[in-house]
């Protein structure tokens, strides 16, 4: 199978290195050769990470980097894939452009999915002519790591495009659960839906954030707590995604007024030493507040 890859950021040269990693020849594709570069080195890196872990064989490094094309050209870039991947940067109008120059450029029978992380799949399909070969293909952040791709329905999606994407996923090794177009899909929903809940704790006092953490992680086995993870993904990421799924699934999705508080004195997490903890040189080194020391 030929994939092509649109976007060779964060998402899109670790979803070209899976690919090639699975066998498929991979082409990757950005507007700017020196992005394109960029990409690649991080793939080199990866799959160098990997053979240093002894995780894979240099042979296999050597197969994989092989498989992946890096191009500029859009119409050389998808004119033979089977299988399209956007992964350009988070916007509506960007999306539906990039769904309909692909359209134009290739076979009908290409599939196009999009890694959106919280758009509406079924608003971008409709920007094509035949949207029935539309689908999301939510990668999780990094790729090559995360064995989880969340695929999208979305309401033109038809059934071979659905059973294309669910081989595909399956082909690369990862988990797939299929959800149905809507807000959040079936990750973000939940995701933010804890997020939110500790932090109105963390807000009433009924415990501290590392206590919070703990009782999910001993007592829920999540791997890390809700704050933590907040911490991680950036408090202004998740205000924002909380504010996206209060316009569209209520006032559940309510941002709590601590969270706002921090986001505009510009405590976002770790990126910034602080969220609802303190981090050191990336290193959790206390709670953010008035909290006993850990
Ligand atoms: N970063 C994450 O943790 C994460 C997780 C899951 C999903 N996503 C989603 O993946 C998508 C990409 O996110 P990212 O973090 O990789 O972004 P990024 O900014 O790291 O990369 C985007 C790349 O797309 C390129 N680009 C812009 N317009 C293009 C076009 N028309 N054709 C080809 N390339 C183009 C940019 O030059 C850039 O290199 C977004 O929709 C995002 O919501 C991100």
């Amino acid at each position: 199978m030929q994939v092509t890859v649109l976007g060779a950021g964060s998402m899109g040269h670790g979803i070209a290195q899976v690919s090639a990693m699975a066998g498929h020849d991979v082409v990757l594709r950005d507007i700017e050769e020196e992005f394109v570069e960029d990409g690649l080195d991080g793939i080199r890196n990866n799959l160098q990470g990997g053979v240093d872990r002894d995780k894979l064989s240099e042979e296999e490094m050597e197969a994989a980097l092989e498989r992946i094309e890096g191009m500029v050209d859009l119409e050389s870039a998808v004119a033979d894939a089977d299988l399209v991947v956007e992964a350009v940067p988070e916007d509506m109008g960007l999306k539906k452009d990039v769904f309909s120059d692909v359209e134009d450029a290739t076979s009908e029978d290409t599939v196009i999915a999009s890694n959106t992380s919280s758009l509406s799949v079924t608003e971008m399909a409709s920007a094509l002519e035949h949207p029935e070969r539309a689908v999301g293909l939510h990668f999780f952040n990094p790729p090559h790591i995360m064995d989880l791709v969340e695929i999208i329905v979305a309401e033109q999606t038809d059934e071979r495009t659905e059973a294309f994407a669910v081989d595909y996923v399956r082909s690369i090794e990862k988990e797939d659960v299929v959800v149905r177009d809507t807000a959040g899909f079936a990750t973000s929903r939940l995701g933010i839906a804890l997020g939110l809940e500790a932090i109105r704790m963390v807000e009433q006092g009924v415990a501290s954030p590392a206590d919070i953490d703990e009782g999910m992680e001993i007592g829920y086995g999540h791997p890390m707590g809700p704050l933590e993870l907040t911490d991680h993904v950036g408090l202004d990421v998740r205000l924002h995604i909380a504010e996206h799924l209060r316009e569209e699934l209520g006032e559940r999705f309510k941002p709590p007024q601590s969270l706002r508080r921090k986001v505009r004195a510009g405590n976002l997490g770790k990126k910034t030493g602080e969220g609802y903890y303190v981090w050191e040189d990336g290193e959790r080194v206390g709670m953010s507040g008035d909290w006993d020391d850990e």
